[in-house]
């Protein structure tokens, strides 16, 4: 008797077992199917563009999308029904609303190959983003953190007005630049803020010459 009870036992532990064991390959399956993203903030003008140019020559693995290039794209597009909106947000420095950007960063990722990774420029900025976000695509990515770009606001200044000159953008001038620098105090810094709670800030100075911030960002994404 006593050692039928022992043999009911090995089975029941060997079945407990393969099914915990199972249960985390599965587990480990679905994280590794999941979408690798990595996110670049920073001010207007802290070089996340060209942080990100310099990023995916050295990654290729990466597809790059700037949330302002797919909103400037949509703006352009005949049609549209939100061009004129999103036109009158940008020229005022404000954020557009989150179901139309993240409904623009879900169409571009959804048309990469399964397996791709991203790099995602200027989002999340405020809290409607992180709410569409989580919403509509933050089941389906697993966030590797957030690249920071911190740069003092003078510095900003002198590279966004310098840009102007030729960038042809209706929100570089020191007007809009205004509203947009405190749209960034007021909105994007509580969003930095939060990575830094989870411990998915990653934050390189910007204010040095771009091969040096380079020098430091290249670093964050080995192993990758
Ligand atoms: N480290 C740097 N040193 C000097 N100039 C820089 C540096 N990084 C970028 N710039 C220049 O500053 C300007 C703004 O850079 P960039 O477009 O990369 O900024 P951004 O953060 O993407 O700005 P935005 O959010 O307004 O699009 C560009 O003209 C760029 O050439
Ligand atoms: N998540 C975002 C990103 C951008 N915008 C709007 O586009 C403008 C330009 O953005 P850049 O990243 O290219 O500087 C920005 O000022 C916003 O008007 C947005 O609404 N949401």
């Amino acid at each position: 008797m006593a050692s039928k009870n022992h043999t009911t036992l090995a089975v029941v532990a060997t079945l407990a077992a393969a099914s915990v064991g199972y249960y985390l390959y599965r587990r480990s399956q679905q994280k590794s199917s999941k979408k690798t993203v990595v996110f670049v903030l920073g001010g207007p003008g802290a070089g996340k563009g060209t942080q990100c140019d310099k990023i995916i020559s050295t990654y290729p693995s990466f597809k790059f999308f700037s949330a302002g290039d797919l909103l400037r794209a949509e703006r352009k597009k005949e049609g549209s029904k939100v061009g004129e909106m999103i036109n009158q947000k940008i020229a005022n420095g404000e954020f557009v609303p989150a179901s139309v950007t993240v409904r623009l960063l879900k169409d571009a990722m959804d048309s990469c190959p399964p397996g791709s990774k991203f790099l995602i420029d200027g989002f999340p900025r405020n809290l409607d983003n992180v709410n569409v976000w989580e919403e509509i695509l933050a089941s389906e990515c697993d966030v590797k953190f957030c690249l920071f770009l911190d740069c003092p606001e003078g510095i900003m200044i002198e590279r966004i007005l310098e840009r102007g000159k030729t960038s042809g953008r209706n929100d570089d001038n020191i007007e809009t630049l205004r509203k947009r620098f405190r749209n960034f105090e007021k909105d994007t810094i509580p969003i930095v803020q939060s990575f830094e709670k989870t411990g998915k800030l990653r934050k390189v100075k910007a204010d040095r010459a771009v091969e040096k911030v380079f020098e430091e960002v290249k670093l964050l994404f080995e192993g990758v």
